[in-house]
């Protein structure tokens, strides 16, 4: 298991669209940022590349480069699963905090739970999204966004069950097609973007 802790904060502007969670939300103003500000996507993002090690947003996708101006935040998340992907990793849930004073989140929660399960593939039971309101903080005019996530190892089918395939099928045109089924049909983490072999050709001897 691996435990990842994620933050952003982002100042609203008049004029600009609001979307958080990956969802476009009526709202008078939205946020200001390099890219679309969706500031709980880049927070996810962040909880994820930390639980694996792998550095933060930043360092993938730099707010001096010109190339992520006005990027769709979808993006950023999707390199985070690639990359707790191949360090072996699936999420287990996360849980998240919005702080600000509007729009209010409790409305809106259920609509921004089910994107951001669909984002992540994950079931809506395994994602919390809550609001709370910046009491005794002096943070008017910013949404500030907290999370955390839960990995655990994707789980490889045992090696003994891939031998009796071979074993029970030892003719040229059955050992094609049990690695065929082995190289192209491993297991399935298309959900977290990518997906892997479950062994590699080279190793056959
Ligand atoms: C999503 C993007 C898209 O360009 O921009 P925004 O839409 O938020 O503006 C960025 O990835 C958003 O990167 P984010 O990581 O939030 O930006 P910053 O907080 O300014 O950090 C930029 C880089 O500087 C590093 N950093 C930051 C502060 C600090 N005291 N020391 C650091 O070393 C961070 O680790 C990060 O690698």
């Amino acid at each position: 298991m691996r435990i990842g802790l994620g933050f952003d904060s982002h100042a609203f502007k008049p004029g600009v669209p609001l979307v958080i969670g990956g969802l476009k939300i009526d709202h008078p103003e939205g946020l200001a940022g390099h890219s679309d500000g969706d500031l709980l996507l880049h927070a996810i993002t962040d909880a994820l590349l930390g639980a694996v090690s792998a550095g933060d947003i930043g360092t993938f996708f730099p707010p001096t480069d010109p190339k992520w101006k006005g990027a769709d935040s979808t993006v950023f998340l999707e390199t985070a699963l690639e990359e707790i992907a191949l360090a072996g990793y699936k999420i287990v849930n996360i849980d998240c905090v919005l702080i600000m004073h509007r729009p209010k989140i409790v409305p809106i929660a259920g609509d921004m739970r089910g994107r951001v399960a669909d984002l992540l593939g994950l079931d809506l039971k395994n994602v919390s999204i809550k609001g709370k309101t910046p009491e005794g903080l002096t943070q008017d005019g910013t949404a500030v966004a907290h999370v955390v996530a839960l990995l655990e190892s994707i789980d490889l089918p045992s090696e003994p069950k891939k031998m009796e395939a071979l074993a029970e099928a030892p003719s040229e045109a059955d050992i094609d097609g049990v690695l065929s089924t082995l190289v192209t049909g491993g297991r399935d983490t298309s959900a977290l973007g990518r997906k892997l072999p479950t062994f590699d050709t080279d190793d056959l001897t």
